[in-house]
């Protein structure tokens, strides 16, 4: 199906639950967000269903979000209902990696494809800063736990943020030259304050990777995604290295995804408060074509790009991003 712009739209993320065990600093504020209640949320069979009739209208692969998708339960299940589906060729999932340690080989199992994992800094201490109180190691040990399962590719999502320093960047160049891991530096989206300060750009960072004798960065095809990051290589690593630049380079051109809140809103885009509500619906016991239609009518709403960059257009967001999934 492809949109207003000629974008083709195959692909869906599904944002399981509002809930997070984390509050990263840069994703919602310190004390939280206020919580769905349970009947707010759709269950596992309802996003199944959604997922069901939009597979037979064009989506291929689905990306389970969240908050933190891994600490709704019964996830496991989940996967292996949405695998079950022919038309379904990729089942991707986003986590702060912390719950992953002990799941990963069921996830495999149940048929998730491959893992981002979100990791913005490896000192310990800032970890548990910019987390709110995360554990750098269960992290760390969720990220082996990927690689050891063949969750792969896993990716790395550190947001720029002044948490970063070169001790970080050090490490992440050492670790794609032991593992074949994608470490993907992502500028931050102002769609709610922020309690960290700005990063470095990634024009910085290009240049500290640069820096370290390990060969200069070169442009390299996509491993294996769907998204809007830009990959590299250095001469001898395993792995590779990402930047997604929502900001200073926007990729709303190749825009191919719609979103499914964990509330029941299809949204058209990231960066916009438009929604459609495809839950009360679901809950009036719509048809199969009356769902689709409302697919449709989404993707005949997702603008042409988003407007964060242009300051006559202001616009105040309603939800963070934990709510949406990112
Ligand atoms: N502006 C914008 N940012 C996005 C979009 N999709 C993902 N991002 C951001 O990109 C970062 C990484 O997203 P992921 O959830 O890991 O997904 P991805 O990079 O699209 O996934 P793959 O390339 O398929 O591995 C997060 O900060 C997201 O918020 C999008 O459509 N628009
Ligand atoms: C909202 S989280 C949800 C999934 C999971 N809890 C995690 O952290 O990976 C999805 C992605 O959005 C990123 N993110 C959150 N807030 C952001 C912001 N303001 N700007 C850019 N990326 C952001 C996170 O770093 C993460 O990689
Ligand atoms: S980025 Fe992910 S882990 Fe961090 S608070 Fe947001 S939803 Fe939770
Ligand atoms: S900001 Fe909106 S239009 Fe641009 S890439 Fe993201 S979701 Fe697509």
């Amino acid at each position: 199906m492809y949109d207003s712009y000629n974008r083709k739209i195959q692909y869906l993320r599904v944002s399981v639950t509002d809930r997070c065990n984390f509050r990263c600093a840069y994703c919602m504020p310190a004390q939280g967000v206020k919580m769905l209640s349970h009947d707010e949320i759709l269950s596992y069979e309802e996003f199944l269903r959604i997922i069901r009739i939009l597979s037979n209208h064009g989506v291929k692969k689905i990306r389970l979000t969240g908050g933190e998708p891994l600490v709704r339960k019964g996830i496991i299940p989940f996967i292996r209902d949405i695998a079950a589906l022919q038309a379904i060729t990729d089942i991707s999932m986003t986590t702060n990696g912390s719950l992953l340690a002990a799941m990963a080989e069921k996830l495999k199992a149940a048929g998730l494809t491959r893992v981002n994992i979100s990791l913005d800094t490896i000192n310990p201490k800032q970890f548990r800063q910019i987390t709110r109180g995360g554990d750098l190691a269960q992290t760390l040990q969720g990220i082996e736990a990927a690689l050891a399962v063949g969750l792969t590719p896993v990716k790395l999502n550190i947001v720029l943020t002044n948490m970063i320093t070169e001790q970080d960047i050090a490490y992440f160049v050492d670790f794609i030259h032991r593992e074949p891991v994608s470490v993907r530096f992502i500028e931050y989206m102002p769609i709610g304050e922020s309690a960290t300060g700005p990063g470095p750009s990634i024009e910085e960072i290009k240049t500290m990777i640069n820096s370290f004798g390990r060969g200069k960065l070169k442009p390299t095809i996509d491993i294996c995604g769907n998204g809007p990051a830009k990959y590299y290589d250095l001469p001898q690593a395993k792995g590779s290295f990402g930047f997604i630049t929502p900001i200073s380079e926007h990729f709303c051109g190749v825009c191919n995804r719609i979103r499914l809140t964990a509330d029941g809103k299809f949204k058209p885009c990231l960066l916009s408060n438009q929604e459609i509500d495809v839950k009360t619906a679901l809950r009036n016991g719509a048809s199969d074509d009356k769902i689709a239609e409302l697919f449709y009518q989404t993707i005949a709403k997702k603008p042409q790009g988003h407007t964060l960059t242009n300051p006559d257009e202001p616009t105040q967001f309603f939800r963070r991003m934990s709510q949406i999934g990112g």
